[in-house]
């Protein structure tokens, strides 16, 4: 679903590459902990996935396609197929939760019927039912997210990569957020996570990628994750 092979990226202003040689599959259906400390290129994975940079060598295949060699007109096809969430949620602070999530629909274009129909079903899956009318700033942090993830998967994309979706979230929400993420990926859609919260990981018992200075350190199934302070102390 993923494959990156070989990607080096090397930012111009950065000598030290953000990715150096990262050779990497994620299959359909997988569930995947990108884990690692701050600026070990977490982000730089996520944003290359997405073609918003273009890799420095290497490549890299989204759907069995080098995003290299899609057109920029057809770049937003590619990001249709791809849900993404963030640590800062990026609600539209003045629509309904309903609406925020409706917005992903109309902006590719589908009616008005279709919308009415799917996004109840989809704040459902996220555990949001009898909040439609609410505004963000009336949703907790935690809710807030889920109304985001509504918004990443209404569109039923077969990959959702989610950017430190718990950052901002004490740790029973964040706990609440993972039960939503396993479910959409048990739903079949593969999820990668970019995180630097061990306990998430080690309670979730997913395949875990640590990243390091850019480099892949470790690829295991079911892994664990010591975070941040233990390693620096090694
Ligand atoms: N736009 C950019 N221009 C120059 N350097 C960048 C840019 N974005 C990231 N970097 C550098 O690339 C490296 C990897 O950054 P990246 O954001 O991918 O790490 P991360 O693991 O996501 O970190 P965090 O957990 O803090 O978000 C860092 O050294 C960072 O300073």
């Amino acid at each position: 679903m993923i494959r990156f092979d070989t990607v080096t990226k090397v930012y111009d202003n950065n000598s030290r590459p953000a990715l150096d040689a990262v050779s990497l599959e994620v299959d359909r259906g997988e569930f995947v902990f990108l884990v690692g400390a701050s600026g070990s290129g977490k982000s730089t994975f996520i944003r290359l996935v997405l073609k918003e940079d273009r890799v420095s060598r290497g490549a890299v295949y989204v759907a069995g396609q080098n995003v290299a060699n899609i057109p920029s007109w057809r770049v937003p096809k590619l990001r249709r197929g791809i849900g993404v969430v963030f640590q800062d949620f990026r609600l539209l602070p003045n629509k309904t939760v309903f609406a925020n999530v409706a917005f992903a629909m109309q902006v590719i274009g589908k009616s008005r019927a279709v919308i009415r129909e799917t996004v109840p079903d989809v704040l459902q899956t996220v555990g949001l039912e009898g909040k439609n009318n609410r505004m963000p700033h009336e949703l907790s942090g935690g809710e807030q997210q889920r109304v985001a993830i509504a918004r990443a998967i209404v569109n039923r994309p077969g990959i959702l990569l989610a950017d430190e979706p718990t950052g901002n979230l004490d740790p029973t929400t964040s706990m609440g957020i993972m039960k939503v993420l396993d479910r959409i990926n048990s739903n079949g859609t593969t999820v990668v996570m970019a995180t630097h919260d061990d306990d998430i990981v080690n309670t979730m018992r997913k395949r875990v990628v640590e990243l390091r200075n850019g480099s892949v350190v470790r690829d295991d199934a079911e892994g664990i994750y010591i975070g941040e302070t233990e390693v620096s102390a090694q």
